[in-house]
């Protein structure tokens, strides 16, 4: 069984108001969005954009519903922007993280990325020089030790449409970097950009130990096919239903359970579902994560 004591379960704000698509639940307020993943039984969300950008009002409203801060995406530049830009705005995130009680900081290297571009998300990734990746890991690198400074963890969300997307680039990444640096498992990218189970599987059985937050994310096996026929782009995928709640999907979430039991997993999963809140209702979907999850694990 997974530890109770040791696991939480959070939800991202995404399903209510997406960040990369705004038009998407521009009318899902942020008093709707966490009342309603604490009403489907979660202790956790990341940051939206609606989120209040004071530490102590957040906080406020979030205790309120007993609900609290366990992520935050960040996007660093290393690859394409003098360093000190993204250190300096890395500071001010832990800063802001540490304040509302954040023990993990969720990174995606953006130099290149086309996850935000009109370009066919499985055909035009970029692929970083041996240069870009010596930037990008002496960058996380220095990422890893300001995160220290506040007893924090810094962690690399592989990511759809990013230099570091495949199993290949996520073995390069954590070969370059330092012990220091984990990362974030999106079970949901992985199964994307590699099409099948076994990379899921895989990576979550190589990096166990190196896992600090984990995105539990399923994916629509119709939706992927047509996307790759057609040659979407990663947000025309998003509104079109890629991404779903945990068991709703193709993705197989048996060995990351497992995996995460056997390491006596200590920190937080979360559901992660990006998704047409006016097709998919939010609050409905979460709890379908939510009886999913604890028919799976017990949690
Ligand atoms: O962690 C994530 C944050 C989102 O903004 C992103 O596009 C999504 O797919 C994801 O995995
Ligand atoms: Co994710």
């Amino acid at each position: 069984m997974l530890s109770k004591a040791k696991i939480k379960l959070g939800i991202a704000p995404i399903a209510w108001t997406n960040d990369d698509l705004p038009e998407l639940g521009s009318e899902n307020t942020f008093e709707q969005c966490i009342s309603e993943m604490a009403l489907a039984g979660f202790k956790g969300s990341e940051v939206g954009n609606k989120y209040p950008k004071d530490p102590k009002e957040l906080k406020k409203a979030l205790d309120l519903r007993g609900v609290q801060i366990c992520n935050a995406w960040f996007s660093c530049f290393f690859t394409t922007k003098p360093e000190e830009e993204t250190i300096e705005a890395f500071m001010k995130h832990r800063d802001f993280l540490y304040e509302v009680g954040a023990k993990v900081i969720g990174c995606s290297e953006q130099g290149k990325s086309i996850q935000g571009l009109d370009k066919p998300i499985c055909d035009e990734k970029p692929v970083f020089t041996d240069e870009e990746w010596e930037k990008l890991a002496k960058g996380m690198n220095k990422l890893a030790v300001l995160a220290a400074e506040k007893g924090m963890k810094v962690s690399l969300h592989h990511h759809m449409g990013t230099g570091v997307q495949t199993l290949a680039e996520v073995d390069r990444f954590m070969e370059m970097t330092n012990d220091e640096v984990y990362l974030l498992f999106d079970t949901g990218h992985m199964y994307f950009s590699e099409g099948n189970q076994d990379a899921v599987d895989a990576i979550i059985e190589k990096y166990a130990d190196k896992i600090v937050h984990v995105h539990l994310k399923d994916v629509r096996e119709d939706v992927l096919k047509t996307l790759k026929e057609e040659k979407w782009s990663f947000l025309k995928g998003v509104k079109e239903g890629i991404f779903t709640v945990p068991g709703d999907g193709i993705v197989s979430f048996d060995h990351t359970f497992r995996v995460l039991e056997n390491i006596n997993y200590e920190g937080w999963m979360v559901v992660e579902a990006e998704q047409d809140p006016a097709k998919a209702n939010p609050l409905e979907y979460a709890m379908k994560a939510r009886k999913f999850i604890a028919e799976k694990t017990g949690l």
